[in-house]
């Protein structure tokens, strides 16, 4: 049966149903939900495989490519959810930014945005400017079944370090700088970088989206002041932006202690958490009325069998009072995982579960 109300977005019923789903909406689940932030990727040879010779930009461009690099996470690990294989600055890409994603090193700015002037190269996204995205999440959900496929994006304050830097940057200083020093051209590129991301993740969810993941991998470099003032208005309107979808919006950053509480007022239903502060303190600062998702070191799946299991066990037991979890890593798989660990890991944290 296909259900296309407001309520459901674009997926069907079972999907809607899905453990994954039902721990978003803090509802009772058969089994707690898993998946993987950066399941898709290199920690996997069929991915190393098909992406042979072809650079990463390019290869979010390929709909059969992309449909095929989702799934291939979800076959190999059965996995409660799949993450759209694409990246964080594919929407900026795809408005003209000059940008590649160099191996080994990330994305690269060719001229970064460092004044006004720089502003109006941040057009408006269209959906035709993504059409491929369109049409690789309707050939996955078509292959996915029930299994959900989570969309994201990047927050508006990771995207601008990416933007303001000109690349991956341990201290954000040129970032911050601006934010301190123009606070309103700080304010303006942040804005304009939430209605690109709003109308991203739009296209996404139109699609066929189940739910959506912001990306504010970097916010953790901001104290909770800062964060409230200066960035937090922008993740909201991205939020906003989504909410009459009725999908879950998933929030997540790495070395957020000091600011889960503003990431869920920001306007998420799901908070994402990194391995630095036990579930249990986490939804004592994030509060009540929103699910958690986290958070096993991904460093851990380098370690034994019995480790891995023994650290599944005390992110379980944390979660136990919670209302929603959906069990994660606490930041991306690291490529040189073994991935038989991390399908280990699933069938464990079913098993205990069920
Ligand atoms: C900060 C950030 C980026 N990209 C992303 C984030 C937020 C998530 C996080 O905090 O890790 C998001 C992202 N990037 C990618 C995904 C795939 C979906 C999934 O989770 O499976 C997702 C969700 C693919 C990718 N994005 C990238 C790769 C590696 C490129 C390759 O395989 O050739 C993949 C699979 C490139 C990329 N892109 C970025 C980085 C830091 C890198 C790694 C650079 C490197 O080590 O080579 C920026």
């Amino acid at each position: 049966m296909s259900v296309n109300d407001e309520a459901t977005g674009r997926q069907n019923a079972a999907t809607y149903d899905s453990a994954f789903m039902k721990a978003c909406r803090r509802e009772p689940v058969p089994h707690t939900p898993v998946w993987f932030m950066r399941q898709a990727g290199r920690s996997l040879p069929e991915y190393r495989k098909v992406r042979e010779g072809t650079a990463m930009l390019e290869s979010c461009m390929m709909p059969e490519l992309v449909t095929e690099i989702t799934l291939q996470p979800v076959r190999r690990h059965g996995v409660d959810a799949a993450i759209y294989f694409s990246d964080i600055v594919v929407p900026l890409k795809a408005i003209g930014i000059d940008l590649d994603i160099k191996p080994g090193v990330g994305p690269v700015v060719e001229q970064p945005i460092r004044s006004r002037a720089d502003l109006a190269r941040l057009r408006d996204l269209t959906p035709e400017d993504v059409s491929y995205v369109t049409e690789a999440i309707g050939m996955l959900t078509r292959e996915l079944g029930e299994t959900p496929l989570i969309g994201f994006a990047g927050a508006p304050f990771t995207l601008a370090s990416y933007l303001v830097e000109g690349g991956p940057s341990r201290n954000h200083e040129h970032t911050k700088a601006m934010m301190y020093g123009d606070p309103q051209l700080w304010a303006d590129l942040l804005d304009r970088l939430a209605e690109i991301t709003g109308a991203f993740l739009k296209v996404q969810i139109e699609a066929g989206a189940s739910a959506v993941q912001l990306f504010d991998s970097w916010v953790g470099a901001l104290a909770p002041a800062d964060y409230r003032r200066s960035v937090m208005p922008a993740s909201t309107k991205v939020f906003d932006a989504v909410a009459g979808y009725g999908v879950p919006r998933i929030h997540f950053g790495v070395g957020t202690g000091e600011l889960l509480g503003l990431l869920g007022e920001a306007g998420a239903d799901v908070v994402g958490v990194d391995w630095r502060v036990p579930l249990d303190e986490a939804a004592r600062r994030v509060g009540p009325g929103k699910a958690l998702q986290g958070n096993i070191d991904p460093a851990v799946l380098f370690s034994s069998r019995e480790a891995v299991e023994a650290k599944a066990d005390e992110v379980l037991a944390a979660a136990s009072g919670l209302e929603g979890h959906i069990f994660n890593l606490g930041h991306g798989v690291l490529p040189s995982t073994d991935p038989d660990a991390l399908t280990r890991l699933v069938e464990y944290v079913h098993t205990r579960t069920a």
